[in-house]
């Protein structure tokens, strides 16, 4: 139990949302969550779980679910910010009004905003003049954390102290926040990671092997970098949780929806119907502002030509393969 409890408003009812809510109400905050479905919040209100988002997973005591906003965040001292990152402008530009003028903003989401190259804490603080945003970013599957397993994540801010303070708030047993004032860093780690899984469980689905799949993922982590630097991200940041961790948990499970939905991508399986890939949206956009930053990205150049059907796999991994040979930097 914290010394310091105060009001969480988690926006977002899907996996992340309720997972992060029950993370809050087990370190003993008010914790109210909202959800446009209202099938969620009920089964959160009178069951204690999300059986379509959380299947299986008994969530803590005490979170009160409402397709309400305004009685969500009426008080909150908190807001964690669980919308998808494409959703994020438009699902806080309905709800805006009712955000208390001092509450802490957290972005949760990972992604790019595909229609303008903004990161979301951009959008964030966009949608939501004048309030100070974090982000919540790290090596976090949903159903690990609300099932109470260890885990550890990076809470960004430019105000360090904001950072250190939410870090407190929000840690518990088994979930422990990390805090830094690279905001940059941790976003661009978590966005990136996810075009990266795509890369990662592609190779999986195709059949690729495990020598090629460790190759991916390190000369995808060389992309990760050099874009992280070009926008003023710090090394050490990209080599943290919510960068280096979080790409190695994303590129190796078939828990993520990103490396499933690669999976998918390089077995030749349907692709239509599967859970969120945020990937998806962030790839095209990633590949933009590498190609007008001139940085070079040849791996998410080429999971963006995939997802576009421009190139096969097969036509992928040739290329990749026979681009001029360099120096490894
Ligand atoms: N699931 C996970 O393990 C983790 C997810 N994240 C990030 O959290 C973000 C959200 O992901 P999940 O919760 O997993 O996705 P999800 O697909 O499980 O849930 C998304 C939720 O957002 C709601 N939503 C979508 N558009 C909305 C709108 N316009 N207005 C109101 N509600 C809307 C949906 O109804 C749904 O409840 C993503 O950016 C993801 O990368 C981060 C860490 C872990
Ligand atoms: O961000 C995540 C783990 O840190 C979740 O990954 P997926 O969105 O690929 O499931």
């Amino acid at each position: 139990m914290k010394d310091e409890r105060v009001k969480v408003a988690v926006l977002g009812g899907g996996a992340w949302g309720t997972a992060l809510a029950t993370v809050a109400a087990r370190g003993g905050h008010h914790v109210a969550l909202y959800a446009r479905d209202a099938e969620s919040v009920n089964d959160i209100n009178l069951n204690k779980r999300n059986e379509r988002y959380l299947p299986d997973i008994s969530l803590a005591d005490g979170i009160q679910a409402s397709t309400n906003p305004a009685d969500v965040l009426k008080d909150a001292a908190i807001v964690l910010a669980a919308f998808p990152a494409q959703a994020m402008r438009d699902a806080l530009g309905g709800i805006a009004s009712h955000v208390p003028p001092s509450a802490s903003i957290v972005l949760c989401a990972k992604g790019i905003e595909r229609s303008t190259g903004r990161l979301i804490s951009e959008v964030v603080a966009e949608a939501l003049p004048g309030h100070a945003v974090s982000a919540l970013s790290g090596p976090s599957f949903a159903t690990d954390v609300a099932r109470g397993l260890p885990t550890a994540v990076t809470i960004a801010s430019t105000e360090l102290e904001t950072a250190d303070r939410l870090a407190l708030l929000l840690s518990g047993p088994a979930f422990r926040c990390y805090s830094t004032d690279d905001l940059v860093g941790v976003e661009i780690g978590g966005a990136l990671k996810n075009v990266l899984a795509l890369a990662a469980g592609a190779a999986t689905g195709r059949g690729l092997g495990a020598s090629a799949l460790a190759a991916l993922v390190t000369r995808g982590f060389a992309e990760l970098r050099r874009i992280a630097q070009a926008l003023g991200a710090r090394p050490e940041t990209v080599m943290g949780l919510s960068g280096l961790g979080d790409l190695m948990l994303t590129c190796s499970s078939p828990q993520s929806r990103n490396y499933s939905y690669g999976m998918a991508l390089g077995a030749g399986k349907p692709l239509e119907g599967l859970p969120l890939a945020e990937g998806v949206a962030t790839a095209p956009i990633a590949a933009e502002i590498c190609a007008k930053r001139g940085i070079d990205a040849p791996i998410i150049m080429a999971v963006t030509a995939l997802l576009a059907r421009h190139l096969t796999i097969d036509e992928a991994v040739t290329a990749l393969l026979n681009r001029p040979l360099k120096t490894e930097d």
